[in-house]
């Protein structure tokens, strides 16, 4: 079974204003909020295609209630860790651009990361952990490190969405998946991308690494699949970005969702980036019937690593 990590829940307070006056008093036209993380984007996107998944993590407060709630009345399994303080509120500000801010998140004790090893040490053979989002500050940086270790000893596979060298570590644990943008990627290598093409040799780099399925995604510009075997270019689909935020995630959760169906790299890649973008067109996450449709707006062309085609 999936089962996904959100090591720093939070809920997300979706602003709308024409502009910010900074030092002024600003009075929103709209607001919205969702409970978010990245784990938990990646739960509800996947709940949505009609996949199950459990939702692991450390939630703690009333806004801790908010989302374990949230996610019961959606039918989704939680298993969450309890902890003392409050979980985070992250504002996310929609003037013509968006400007995000993110809370560092409650106290996370040694004791709550004790009792989260031992639900992730039940995972085994045919399980499937994907661990997203940031670390929160009073946990160890190895702390992803030591868990996919962890899934690793016991047969399970796992996916890491993060950043810089949080992701850099867990690569020679053999991921099934890693999805870096290419901000993140250029971090890494300490270079930058403008178009999809350039991306290639790094993500190979990540292959290499041992990485199995590394997607790399530019926003409006396109995506990047590479394995060990080819690379994909897709295109996305035009349309108007309502709110990018869990667009990542959603490739993620399209990317499982449709490989567990189909077992098809390819048709994997191209239903996760019609899920990245049906979520940015959307203030929330997509639906199914919304990633579906804009599948035939995706191509992929395939491109043999192995001097074949
Ligand atoms: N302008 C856009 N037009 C179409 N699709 C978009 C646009 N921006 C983002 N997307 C969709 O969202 C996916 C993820 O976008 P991006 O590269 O910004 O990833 P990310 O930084 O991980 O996302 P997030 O905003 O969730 O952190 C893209 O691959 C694409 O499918
Ligand atoms: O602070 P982190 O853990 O890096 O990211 C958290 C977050 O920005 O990521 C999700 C979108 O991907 C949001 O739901 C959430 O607010």
């Amino acid at each position: 079974m999936i089962h996904t990590l959100t090591l720093n829940p939070s809920v997300d307070y979706i602003v709308e204003l024409e502009e910010i006056k900074v030092g002024g008093l600003n009075r929103m036209q709209n607001d919205t909020k969702f409970p978010g993380g990245k784990g938990i984007n990646v739960s509800r996107v996947l709940n949505r295609m009609d996949v199950k998944s459990k939702a692991l993590g450390f939630v703690g407060g009333f806004t801790g209630d908010y989302i374990a709630d949230y996610l019961k009345n959606e039918n989704i399994d939680t298993d969450f860790v309890p902890v003392a303080e409050d979980t985070r509120i992250n504002v996310k500000i929609k003037t013509g651009t968006e400007t995000e801010i993110n809370a560092k998140g409650p106290a996370i004790l040694k004791e709550n990361l004790q009792d989260l090893k031992t639900k992730i040490g039940r995972l085994s053979d045919g399980d499937l952990l994907v661990l997203a989002g940031s670390i929160p500050s009073t946990l160890p940086e190895t702390t992803y490190e030591e868990l996919v270790k962890i899934c690793s000893e016991n047969g399970a596979a796992f996916v890491v969405d993060a950043e810089g060298e949080l992701l850099k570590k867990v690569i020679p644990y053999k991921p099934f998946l890693i999805k870096p943008n290419h901000h993140e990627l250029g971090e890494i290598f300490d270079t930058e991308f403008t178009a999809a093409e350039e991306v290639i040799p790094y993500g190979q780099k990540l292959v290499d690494m041992g990485a199995q399925n590394v997607i790399v995604s530019l926003a409006g510009k396109g995506a990047v699949l590479v394995t060990d075997e080819n690379a994909y270019i897709a295109s996305v689909p035009q349309g108007e970005v309502k709110s990018s935020v869990g667009a990542g995630d959603s490739m993620v959760a399209g990317f499982l969702a449709a490989f567990e169906q189909y077992r098809d790299i390819e048709k994997a890649f191209q239903y996760s980036v019609a899920s990245g973008s049906a979520t940015a067109f959307s203030l929330g996450l997509c639906t199914k019937e919304k990633a579906e449709g804009l599948l035939s707006q995706v191509s992929i062309t395939k491109i043999s690593l192995k001097g074949e085609n």
